[in-house]
C-alpha cells in the first residue's frame, strides 16, 4: 500500500512562500485506481513528486509496502509517469530506453529485451522501436513514458495526466491497460483533468483543494451521494414563479428545471411548490463527476 501521512509542502522563493500541501494524507491499495483530482496548482504533481522522492516534504511521511524513501527496496515498489521527458534518454531508441529501465531495475538482458519488445508491440510503438526517442511525436512519447513507468512490472504505478496528448484510440488502449493492471492487483494513482477518464477508471476519488484532501471516497459512494440529490423535473406548462434557491437551474422555456434536494422526501415539498404547473416527468439525474468536482472545489468542503 502507498501511504502518504500528514505531508506538508511549501515552496519558498526570495519573494514569497506558497503553501501547497497542508497535512495531506492518502492511501492507495493494491487493485485500486485512485484518481487524484484538483484544480490547476492544487498540488497533484507535487504529491506525486513527493511519493517518487523527487521533492522532499517539509513534514510527514511516505511509505510504499512498508518501505520508506532511502531504503533500496522503495524505488522498486513503483513506476511513474510524471512528464513525458523524464526518465527517457532522447538519443536512445524506445527499445533501448525500455531495455535500460528494465535492466536498471534488476532484469537480465534477455528478459529486459523481451519485456521491452512486448510493451512496444502492445502500445503500438513497434514501428518506432529503433528511431531516436527525440524524433517521436508527443502522443508517442506519452505512450513510451507510460511503457517506461510500467516496464519493470512494479506493484504501484503513478500516472500524472497519462492520457494527455493521446488520440482517441491510444487513450482507449491506455485506459484498458490501466484497468487490466488494476484487475491484476496493481495499485494505480492517477491525476487527470478529464473527468470522464476519472469517472471511467477510478475506484476511488481523492480531491485536493486548498492544500488539503477535501474528499477521499470510493467513487461509487461519491456518485451515489450526489445522485440521490439531483432531479430533473419537466413541467407541462412554464413555471411562472421562481422557486429558487431550491431550483438549481431552469431552462429558457421555463419548463425544465433541475433541483438539488438534501433528502429525497423533499420531492413532495417540491411538488407542492410547483403546483399548479402540472408535472410531466421527474427523473433522478445520474451523477456526473465533473459537476461533483466543481461543487466540491468551490469552497473548502469536507464530506
Ligand atoms: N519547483 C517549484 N517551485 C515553486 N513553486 C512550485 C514548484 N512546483 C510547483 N510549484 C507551485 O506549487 C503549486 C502546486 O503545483 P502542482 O504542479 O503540484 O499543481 P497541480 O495540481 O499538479 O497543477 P496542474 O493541474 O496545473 O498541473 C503551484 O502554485 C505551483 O506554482
Amino acid at each position: 500500500m502507498i501511504q502518504v501521512e500528514s505531508v506538508e509542502k511549501a515552496y519558498t522563493s526570495r519573494k514569497n512562500t506558497v503553501r501547497v500541501l497542508e497535512r495531506v494524507s492518502l492511501e492507495v491499495r493494491p487493485g485500486e485506481v485512485c484518481a487524484l483530482l484538483g484544480r490547476n496548482g492544487s498540488g497533484k504533481t507535487t504529491t506525486i513528486r513527493i511519493i517518487c522522492g523527487l521533492v522532499l516534504p517539509d513534514a510527514g511521511r511516505v511509505s510504499i509496502n512498508g518501505y520508506t524513501l532511502g531504503e533500496p527496496e522503495y524505488m522498486a515498489q513503483f513506476g511513474a509517469l510524471i512528464d513525458t521527458n523524464r526518465g527517457l534518454y532522447p538519443r536512445l531508441s524506445p527499445l533501448e530506453n525500455l531495455q535500460y529501465t528494465c535492466m536498471v531495475r534488476g532484469m537480465s538482458r534477455q528478459a529486459a529485451v523481451e519485456r521491452a519488445k512486448h510493451l512496444l508491440e502492445e502500445l503500438g510503438l513497434w514501428d518506432k522501436r529503433n528511431a531516436p526517442t527525440q524524433t517521436l511525436s508527443k502522443g508517442m512519447l506519452s505512450k513510451l513514458a507510460f511503457a517506461n513507468a510500467i516496464a519493470h512490472d512494479p506493484p504501484f504505478v503513478l500516472l500524472d495526466e497519462p492520457t494527455l496528448g493521446l488520440d482517441i484510440d491510444a487513450a482507449e488502449a491506455l485506459e484498458a491497460q490501466i484497468r487490466q493492471m488494476a484487475q491484476s492487483g496493481k495499485g494505480i494513482l492517477l491525476t487527470t483533468h478529464q473527468m470522464e477518464v476519472a469517472e471511467r477508471l477510478a475506484s476511488r476519488v481523492a480531491i485536493l483543494s486548498k492544500g488539503r484532501i477535501a474528499v477521499d471516497r470510493p467513487k461509487s459512494e461519491l456518485m451515489a451521494m450526489f445522485a440521490r440529490q439531483t432531479y430533473r423535473v419537466v413541467l407541462a406548462e412554464p413555471l411562472l414563479e421562481d422557486i429558487l434557491p431550491m431550483a438549481h437551474s431552469l431552462d429558457e422555456t421555463r419548463t425544465v428545471l433541475e433541483v438539488s434536494l438534501e433528502h429525497p422526501r423533499q420531492i413532495y415539498e417540491l411538488m407542492d411548490k410547483l403546483r399548479p404547473a402540472p408535472i410531466k416527468h421527474i427523473e433522478r439525474l445520474e451523477a456526473d463527476l465533473g459537476e461533483i468536482f466543481k461543487t466540491l472545489t468551490k469552497e473548502p468542503h469536507h464530506v
